[in-house]
């Protein structure tokens, strides 16, 4: 079983707030963001990224696993998603927990919703 401590989870949770801001969402104005933990500790951040053609966007999810692998890593540690949701979290649609399950089944998802 994987292991993450308390300070990692905090961490990742605030440095995917901290993308939120690069969120573009003209269409459906919901930004969300994440942050990605690989196995070696590094971090990938994602923000989703819409296109005039919707189903042409990518999720936050999709963005930090793409810039990752993309980057060499395919072992991943947790991943922390967020959106600007004061009292709800967001949840990875099926697209994107495909990806996730690709690389790995014992990934940590921690759901936090807006400080
Ligand atoms: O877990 C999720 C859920 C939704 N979105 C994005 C997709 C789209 O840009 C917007 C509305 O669904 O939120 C994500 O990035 N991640
Ligand atoms: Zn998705």
């Amino acid at each position: 079983m994987m292991m993450i401590t308390k300070e990692e989870i905090l961490n990742l949770i605030q440095i995917a707030r901290n993308s939120l801001v690069y969120s573009y969402c003209p269409y459906s104005h919901f930004p969300v963001a994440c942050a990605l933990l690989c196995h070696d500790d590094t971090i990938y951040t994602g923000c989703n990224v819409e296109n005039a053609a919707y189903f042409g966007s990518i999720c936050a999810e999709r963005t930090a696993i793409v810039k990752a692998v993309s980057s060499g890593h395919r072992k991943f540690r947790a991943i922390a998603i967020t959106s600007n949701l004061m009292n709800d979290i967001c949840a990875p649609c099926g697209n994107c927990r495909q990806f996730m399950v690709e690389f790995g089944k014992d990934l940590i998802v921690i759901l936090a919703n807006h400080k």
